[in-house]
Order: C-alpha cells, then sequence, then structure tokens
C-alpha cells in the first residue's frame, strides 16, 4: 500500500476546495492506496502537519495550496527522501507554473499518481528555506500590501503593486552592501529567484533553472517613479535588463549586509517575513528536494 497524505490550505487562493477521501479515491484506488487528508488551520500549521506525516511513515505528501504551503511542506521535507506532490490551487502558483504542474485538479491529481520524480535546487536565507524566489524593498512591500489586502487575487496583486509604487518614497533609508562590491542606497528592488515564474505567469528571472546549482538575481537601485513604470512595463514583457538601471546576474551565494535600516523587510515565496539580522547569507542547495512531476 502507497500512503499518501494530502495537506490542504483551505484558504489558498479562491477559498474553495473541496477534498474529500470519496473524491481522491476516484483518483487513488482503495485497494493500492491509502489516503490521509490533513487541513491547515492558520499560517505555519503545515509545518506540524508535515512532520506528523513523517513520523507517520507517509511515502508521498502533497501540498494542496499555493507557494506559501508549498514552502512549509517543502522546507519540512528537505533532506528526506519523502517526494512532494503538488495540487496547485493557490492565487499566483509560482513554483507549479514553472514545473508545468497543471492548475487542472483531475490533472494535478494524475501528476501524483504517475509518481515521476525530480531532484530541484532549494534557496536559503539566513538558513531558512525557499523555493520559488525570496525578496527585498519593493517586492516585499508588494507581498505586505497583498497580505493586507485579505483577498487573493490579481486584481489585489495589481492594486499592492501600485500602492507599492507609491509608498516606496516614504520608506526609511536604507544602505544594503551586496558581496562587499556593491552598495546600494535605498534599492527599489533586490529579487533572488530560484524558479523562473513569480506567481500569475509573471516573471522578473525568465532564464533560472530549478537544477542548475544557481540563482538569479535581480537588482534595481533608486529610480525614479517614470523609470519604475518602465521597469513595470519590462517586466511584463519578461525583459527587466532592458532597463539600463538593472543589474541581473546568476550566482551559487551571496551576502547582503544591512548597513543602515532597521530590519530586512522581506517576502519569501509569496509571504511576508521581517529578519532582524544585520547580514543575511543566501545560498542554494542542489538538488534537496524530491518533487512529483
Ligand atoms: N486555515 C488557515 N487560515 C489562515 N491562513 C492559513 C490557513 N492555512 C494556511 N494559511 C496560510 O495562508 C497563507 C497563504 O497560503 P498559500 O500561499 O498556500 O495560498 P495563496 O497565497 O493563495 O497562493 P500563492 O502563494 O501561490 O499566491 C500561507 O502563509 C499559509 O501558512
Amino acid at each position: 500500500m502507497i500512503d499518501i497524505h494530502f495537506i490542504v490550505n483551505p484558504i489558498a487562493g479562491s477559498g474553495d476546495h473541496s477534498f474529500s477521501e470519496p473524491f481522491l479515491q476516484d483518483y487513488f484506488e482503495a485497494d493500492r492506496y491509502n489516503i490521509t487528508i490533513k487541513s491547515s488551520g492558520y499560517k505555519g500549521h503545515a509545518i506540524d502537519l508535515t512532520k506528523e506525516s513523517i513520523n507517520q511513515q507517509a511515502d508521498i505528501i502533497v501540498a494542496c495550496g499555493g507557494d506559501g504551503t508549498i514552502n512549509e511542506v517543502a522546507s519540512t521535507l528537505v533532506g528526506t527522501t519523502i517526494p512532494l506532490g503538488i495540487v496547485p490551487i493557490g492565487s499566483g502558483n509560482g513554483l507549479a507554473c514553472h514545473l508545468n504542474i497543471p492548475l487542472n485538479l483531475k490533472k494535478a491529481l494524475y501528476i501524483i499518481k504517475n509518481n515521476k520524480r525530480t531532484a530541484i535546487d532549494v534557496g536559503s536565507v539566513n538558513k531558512r528555506y525557499f523555493f520559488s524566489n525570496t525578496g527585498f524593498a519593493f517586492t516585499a512591500n508588494v507581498i505586505e500590501n497583498y497580505e493586507a489586502s485579505q483577498t487573493r487575487t490579481l486584481l489585489c496583486y495589481i492594486k499592492a503593486c501600485l500602492k507599492s509604487f507609491q509608498d516606496y518614497s516614504k520608506k526609511e533609508k536604507t544602505v544594503i552592501s551586496i558581496d562587499d562590491n556593491i552598495e546600494i542606497v535605498n534599492p527599489f528592488l533586490i529579487f533572488i529567484s530560484n524558479s523562473n515564474v513569480m506567481g500569475y505567469k509573471m516573471s522578473l528571472t525568465p532564464k533560472a533553472s530549478l537544477t542548475d546549482g544557481l540563482l538569479d538575481v535581480v537588482l534595481v537601485p533608486r529610480i525614479s517613479r517614470l523609470r519604475m513604470l518602465v521597469f513595470g512595463f519590462c517586466m511584463l514583457i519578461r525583459k527587466p535588463e532592458l532597463l539600463k538601471e538593472v543589474k541581473c546576474y546568476q550566482t551559487s551565494k551571496l551576502t547582503l549586509l544591512r548597513k543602515k535600516g532597521t530590519s530586512f523587510e522581506s517576502q519569501i515565496d509569496g509571504e511576508i517575513s521581517k529578519i532582524d539580522a544585520k547580514k543575511l547569507s543566501i545560498s542554494v542547495e542542489r538538488e534537496s528536494l524530491n518533487i512529483l512531476v
């Protein structure tokens, strides 16, 4: 028998999800599969549910949600041999999009049933894992405004972007040094990505690969509002490097040092996260997560 545990975020995306044993048994026959369904009740709960499933010797653990839920489940699975399945019922679904996991529920379930595994790279910021991306300044502010809107739709995401453009000039002064050779005063954006999709099929790092042992970095210094709009357009056409102020490169590790500013306002896989440390060590662990694709 194959034990599959589904960890469902009931509020992900539209928040209208019906996972029941009879429904899943239409895809996973009762004589071959044991199905367990767990529902997360609050932020971070999926971590404990995954730990419990590991102790219960699950053969496959499936994250049903968006990038935030995947982060919680996958972070707990790194270093184990248990493969992660993904049912993308979130809003942005960035990692699922990179992996070509269909948004169609039935098709996503067949991918899990096929049991085809691949190992992907995993990013880490001061030992916190990210699978899709992490970012500072504008990208963190967008997520902060998005979370405050309480509704996870594309329209709310666009409104969060517009509000973040307005907020930018009101932010406290920050000075960030990168690998001791680049110093940015009030950066507009620092974005570090493992995957090639941010969410809603948008991308700042279209050339990123989940298996190259590298992170794709996008740095945008302080720019005028007009240049911000041009940058927004370049992002929509997936060519951020067209703006001459933008620096894009790949690396396996980097260090950010906060020389001025009270904390690193950051987002990790689309969830806001304030990091008080002065120094951030960001790196990639090669092919450390098994995933069903
Ligand atoms: N029952 C719950 N109530 C409130 N928040 C929850 C609950 N269960 C999980 N969460 C939190 O909801 C947040 C958002 O989840 P998730 O990322 O899966 O969906 P999403 O934001 O709609 O999708 P995406 O990240 O792809 O845009 C996560 O931080 C998760 O920890």
